[in-house]
């Protein structure tokens, strides 16, 4: 038996189709799609019963092969287009306690650091995160992640940070935990350590980087190691006022040493190299780069460091957007990231790939890559999410129109133009 046969879609966006882990530079121009001119020819999708695409093609061929018995569900994608779930390489989403005050100074003109520096922006989540308890964060992570799924994401990266000791870091990191356990929300997620996000009030970056190192990563290590916290990934805000290039260095390589992959916050708001440090310890992620310089474009094609650039950042700053035509023509990996979080309020992939394009001048299918298949590669999951090829995760979004290109084009109705939100070849959201 297996457990879902798409059939009659007009096109199938694979994205890739010979298991390339990651597209860099120009390769990310172009998407494979599967798609024929005759409009009684229609492509079909099937999924076994873990979940796992087990052929795709033209409907004809497929009947050839398969009995409609052996399905337990068939869908219609006539007039649909078909393309993987998004894979959101950045989030925030363990917090409760909104900042829409802080919009309104910053539309009034307030920079990101002058609320920073003022004990708001991330100070101000902090505190409302320390005094919450498990099961209030968990509630209002658990209403995120269901978003995120209904705007087309099915696999996100989360982080911690908003806790900034031993007790609250990790008790943001159970959440993320129990979201992954309690299987009530459908959405892959990768769990991200970002316990220096900001120096605590009455530390100093030293201080700060000194209980990171010796007091909040031995206690997360012991908890991984006796199977009770599962983490992947090491972060830190590398920026000036916050944690300098040295403290960065130190904290990743000792969150290496506990078994993480590097992918932390670098090159935002000012310059200060830390794409090339990052470059240098073989990171698999840096994200942000609005500042990044072209020497760090240069050390990061080369060492194959995926750049998650985040539209919505500067967008809500008005910052300056990253170089991403440069990046891309130096041969870079490109991925992108919604940057969930307080300051910018935004969990909509299909916003950010439409963001992506008009901002940072990304074509449509860059930023599908972008939001794809090297959103996965940034997380180290591209063996198994981020495009439609046989042995891979059946993570799919049906669209409501015969071109893909929809969902960029209408922003702001991606609500509309999903019709089916499919994770593991299983129908959890519908908009019919
Ligand atoms: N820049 C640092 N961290 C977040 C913002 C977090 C916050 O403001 O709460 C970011 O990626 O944009
Ligand atoms: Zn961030």
């Amino acid at each position: 038996m297996f457990r879902l046969w798409i059939h009659s879609a007009k096109q199938i966006v694979q994205v890739v189709s010979n298991g390339e882990r990651v597209l860099t530079g120009n390769a990310m121009k172009n998407v494979s799609t599967l798609e024929s001119d005759d409009v009684n020819k229609g492509y079909s999708i099937i999924v076994d019963h873990k979940g796992k695409i087990v052929d795709l093609g033209r409907d004809d061929e497929i009947c050839a092969k398969y009995k409609k018995e052996q399905f337990e569900k068939t869908l219609d994608a006539t007039g649909c287009s078909v393309i993987p779930g998004f894979v959101d390489g950045h989030t925030h989403p363990v917090w409760v306690g909104d900042r829409v005050h802080e919009f309104a100074m910053k539309l009034a003109g307030a920079t990101y650091m002058e609320v920073h520096r003022a004990g708001g922006g991330i100070m101000f989540t902090v505190d409302r995160v320390r005094r919450a308890s498990v099961d209030e964060l968990y509630t209002s992570l658990k209403q995120y992640a269901m978003k995120m799924l209904r705007c087309g994401s099915t696999f996100a990266e989360m982080k911690s940070g908003y806790g900034l000791d031993a007790e609250n870091e990790i008790k943001m990191l159970q959440v993320i935990n129990r979201l992954i356990k309690d299987e009530e929300v459908p959405l892959g997620v990768s769990v991200t350590y970002c316990g220096a996000h900001a120096v605590p009030k009455g530390s100093t970056a030293a201080e700060a980087t000194e209980d990171v190192i010796s007091n909040q990563l031995p206690q997360i290590k012991a908890l991984m190691d006796s199977g009770d916290l599962n983490v992947d990934n090491i972060d830190v805000f590398c920026e000036q006022g916050v944690f300098d290039v040295d403290q960065t260095k130190r904290i990743l390589e000792a969150g290496v040493e506990a078994g993480l992959a590097i992918n932390f916050h670098g090159e935002e708001l000012h310059q200060l190299n830390s794409a090339e440090m990052g470059a240098e310890m073989k990171a698999r992620a840096i994200s942000h780069l609005e500042e990044i310089s072209d020497e760090g474009i240069t050390a990061m094609a080369k060492s194959g460091s995926v750049g998650v650039v985040l539209p919505t950042t500067a967008y809500i700053l008005r910052l300056s957007p990253p170089p991403v035509r440069k990046m891309i023509e130096g041969g870079m990996a490109v991925a992108l990231g919604s940057d969930f979080n307080p300051n910018a309020h935004c969990f909509s992939m299909p916003l950010v790939v439409h963001l992506a394009c008009v901002t940072m001048h990304m074509s449509m299918n860059e930023a599908l890559v972008a939001a794809t298949l090297n959103a996965a590669s940034s997380l180290g999951q591209s063996d198994r999410i981020g495009s439609l090829e046989v042995g891979k995760q059946a993570d799919l979004l049906v669209l409501n129109s015969a071109r893909w290109e929809h969902i960029v084009y209408q922003f702001g109705s991606h609500a509309d133009v999903i019709r089916e939100v499919i994770k593991d070849g299983k129908i959890v959201h519908t908009n019919q």
